[in-house]
Parts: structure tokens; sequence; C-alpha cells
């Protein structure tokens, strides 16, 4: 089978934390839809053969229409997600055909080609890999509005995407997550209880997720996305 590396991209949430009428993923950002600027950051890397882009059901011909508009000659499908983000993952697994993926949130528009690359070339090494960045923050865990405990912040990282695996290995731990009814926040979740190892790769503190409004702020005043960076 060839090396080749497939991207899913997930872009059917809701965005509630956000807050707008208007679903996160598509509100404009520099003038451009925020999904936009993620697939080209993928449209534009070499390694990427293929993107199955996910959305919401009612937006699938509004993304198709992207698609077009903005030359993302790359995205094979554009497909309908599912009710949590996880179910969303696993259709566009089930219509990639590579030997490798990255899946990747479409709210991080701020991910670099050299992370991309990184998390790539770590998965090929090692087996599976993820992007994440060491907690800044003291941490702690919290019952009733009491503290519980602290733990030990040196061995805690905030996860980010994308996250890279064999798409077969990532495909058995998917359904088996389905048939068991285990519901996570990421894909590293569903491979590890599958027993999958997953390395970790240090990325940049600026791959947010674009999750809440002052999450806005940042995108539009600090860095440009990395499909419009010139270097
Ligand atoms: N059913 C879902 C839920 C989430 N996502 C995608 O997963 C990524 C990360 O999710 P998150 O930031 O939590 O997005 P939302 O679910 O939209 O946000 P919220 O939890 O605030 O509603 C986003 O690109 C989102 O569109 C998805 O494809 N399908
Ligand atoms: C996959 C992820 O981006 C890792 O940080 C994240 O878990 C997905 O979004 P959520 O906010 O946890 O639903």
């Amino acid at each position: 089978m060839s090396n080749a590396v497939g991207a899913v991209i997930v872009a059917a949430g809701r965005g509630t934390r956000m807050g707008t009428a208007e679903s996160k993923q598509y509100l404009l950002l520099r003038g451009k839809p925020i999904v936009v600027h993620t697939l080209e950051a993928f449209q534009r890397h070499e390694r990427i053969s293929e993107i199955i882009l996910v959305t919401g059901e009612g937006e699938v011909e509004r993304c198709k229409e992207w698609v077009q508009a903005y030359g993302l000659t790359k995205v094979a499908a554009v497909l309908p997600g599912g009710s949590e983000r996880q179910h969303s993952v696993h259709r566009g697994l089930k219509a990639l055909g590579t030997e490798w993926v990255m899946v990747h949130d479409g709210v991080r528009p701020f991910v670099e080609a050299a992370q991309i690359d990184a998390c790539f070339l770590e998965a090929q090494r090692t087996g599976a890999s993820v992007l994440a960045v060491p907690v800044k923050d003291t941490i702690k865990q919290v019952d009733g509005g009491v503290v519980v405990s602290t733990p030990d912040r040196s061995s805690l990282w905030a996860i980010q995407t994308p996250q890279t695996f064999r798409l077969s290995e990532l495909l058995a731990a998917y359904e088996s997550a389905e048939r068991e009814g285990f519901v996570g926040t990421d894909d590293s979740s569903v491979a590890e209880r599958s027993g999958i190892r997953v390395a970790v790769v240090e990325g940049s503190y600026a791959n947010i997720k674009i999750t809440t409004p002052e999450d806005l702020d940042f995108a539009e005043f600090t860095s440009k996305p990395s499909g419009e960076r010139t270097s």
C-alpha cells in the first residue's frame, strides 16, 4: 500500500460555547470562513493527498461551493457529520482511502506546515502521534466548588490536533468504540483504549481551537492563519 496521507477535517459542531447564531467554523476571519483557512493549511501541504470535510447536515452544499470557490482541489468529499465529534470523525474515516490519516478540527486554522510535518513524521516513526503543548497554569481537580487535588503539572499536556494514525488501525479503534458505547473527546482517546501507543509532539500555543468569543479576538488581532503566511 502507498504511504499516502489523508486528512479528515471535522466541522460539524454547533459551537454552543461561542454562542453565535452562525456556527463558529463558518464565521469570517479576515474575510474568509474559518473552516476555509483550516482547509487551506492542508490543501497547501505537499504531504496531504486527499481531504475529507465533515460539516453540519444543512451546510454540505454551502461548503461544496466554498471548495470550488477557493480552489480546494484536494477535498474529495464533503459529508454530513454526527451528533458528537467522534461520530463526525468516524464518518470521515470511512470515506478516506489513504494509508495514513491526520484528523484535524475545522476550528484550528493556525496549524502550521512544520507542525503537520512533525506530527506526521513522528507517527510514521512510532505508529501514532498528537500535537500538544505543556499546560501553563496550575491545574486542580475540583468537586462541588472545592479543590480535591493538585496533579503534578509536569506530566500534563493540553492536546491539540492534528492527530495522526494508520487509517486501518484508527478505523478498527473507532469501530470498537462504537460497539462498546465509548465516546471520547479526541481521536487519541479512542485509539488509546484499543491499545495504540500515541506519541506526543510539542506544538505551539498559537494552534488554538476557536471555542469561545475571546478566541475570535485572538484570531483577528494576533497572527495570521497559516494559509495566509508567506513563510
Ligand atoms: N458533532 C460534532 C461536534 C464537533 N465537531 C467538530 O469538532 C471540532 C472541535 O469541537 P468543538 O470545538 O467542541 O466544537 P463544537 O462542538 O462546535 O463546540 P461546542 O462544544 O461549544 O458546541 C470542531 O471543528 C467541530 O466542528 C464535529 O465535527 N461534529
Ligand atoms: C480534539 C480536541 O481538539 C483536542 O483538544 C478537542 O478535544 C475537541 O474538542 P472539545 O472541545 O474537547 O469537544
